[in-house]
């Protein structure tokens, strides 16, 4: 389905591929981080590097430490011990707020869309601060107008991307569980970062939908962008990964393309555990999924997905 990138455009010593494996080009590189929380080790990443222009999927058992992982590469949450940067810039201590402005945007495995806000809102806020916010240039509205009218134009150039275009105006809790997976994603769009981290992007997404996320993520790295994506669903993970790193207990156990990395009977060992009669590669459906994963999450994101496809949830015109 995909082109994938040649390993050895991704590593420096393709015979030797080992966790913390040097990547010829790489946008992220990250060193002894570690996460605890009281007595435990969330995260104790020894050495990470994430390939320019590629697509790669952090997988691992529940409770691996891989959100804790995206949260403290994105400044959402503050390492123990550690050293990162981002295109050679150091992030360490550096606040969510301007981590995204750098041009490393991520996603929630539950979904931030604003639900009392429209879906053209939420995109604009995707722009990040506006100049009409301001009160000096409030006062001079022609200055901001002509920019207001770009951001909009952007938003539904996107929207129509992800074929949301007929919901502008409709309050983002009107939309399923997947159609708000696709607005978080374009939404990420709006600031044309440079890496795109989504985390659990298929969680709870309807099948109807599965083909169309999977098509956009694809999309991202044709147009130059970088992708680093939480996912459980190994179906998933094969059909578009470059690459797969494996995290287990908070450290990065494996590395490599997808094909060696599932096959690995350490992967196999530390990703399923005691469950040795699932195989990797042949999880199917919804239901199969949900062995792997928090099957409450996506149970309840499946009958919110069916709850909320409501007719009549346009915003009122003023
Ligand atoms: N704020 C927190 N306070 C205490 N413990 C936490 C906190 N956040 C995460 N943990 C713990 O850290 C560990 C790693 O959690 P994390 O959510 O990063 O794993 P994960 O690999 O993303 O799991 P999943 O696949 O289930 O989303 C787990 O044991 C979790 O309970």
């Amino acid at each position: 389905m995909s082109d994938k990138t040649p390993v050895a455009d991704l590593v420096i010593d393709v015979d030797n591929i080992v966790p913390g494996a040097k990547k010829k080009d790489p946008i992220v590189v990250a060193h002894g981080v570690s996460r605890q929380f009281g007595g435990l080790t969330a995260v104790d990443v020894d050495h990470l590097e994430i390939p320019r222009g590629a697509i790669t999927a952090l997988i691992g058992p529940n409770g691996a430490g891989k959100t804790t992982f995206f949260n403290l590469l994105t400044g959402f949450d503050k390492p123990n011990t550690g050293t990162w940067n981002f295109g050679g810039k150091n992030l360490a201590g550096m606040p969510a707020f301007r981590v995204a402005r750098l041009g490393m945007i991520r996603t929630f495995q539950l979904t931030k869309a604003l639900g009392g806000m429209t879906v053209i809102e939420n995109m604009r806020l995707g722009a990040g601060r506006q100049s009409g916010e301001n009160i000096f240039t409030a006062v001079f509205k022609p200055l901001w107008r002509g920019r207001e009218d770009e951001i909009t134009a952007k938003a539904m150039d996107l929207l129509a991307r992800f074929k949301l275009d007929s919901k502008a105006d409709d309050y983002a809790s009107s939309l399923s569980g997947g159609q708000r997976k696709l607005l978080e994603m374009a939404r990420a769009l709006m600031s044309e970062p440079e890496l795109v981290m989504l985390d659990e992007p298929m969680a709870g997404v309807n099948p109807a939908l599965t083909q169309s996320l999977l098509h956009h993520i694809l999309d991202l790295k044709t147009q130059g962008m970088t992708v680093l994506f939480v996912e459980h669903d190994m179906h998933m993970v094969n059909e578009i990964a470059d690459w797969v790193v494996v995290m287990a207990e908070g450290r990065i156990v494996a590395e490599g393309p997808p094909s060696t990395v599932m096959s690995d009977p350490a992967v196999i060992d530390a990703y399923l555990g005691a469950h040795h009669d699932v195989d990797l590669g042949t999880l199917t459906g919804q239901q199969e999924i949900a062995e792997t994963m928090d099957s409450d999450l996506v149970r309840h994101e499946i009958e919110e997905e069916a709850a909320t496809a409501q007719p009549n949830a346009k915003k009122a015109t003023k």
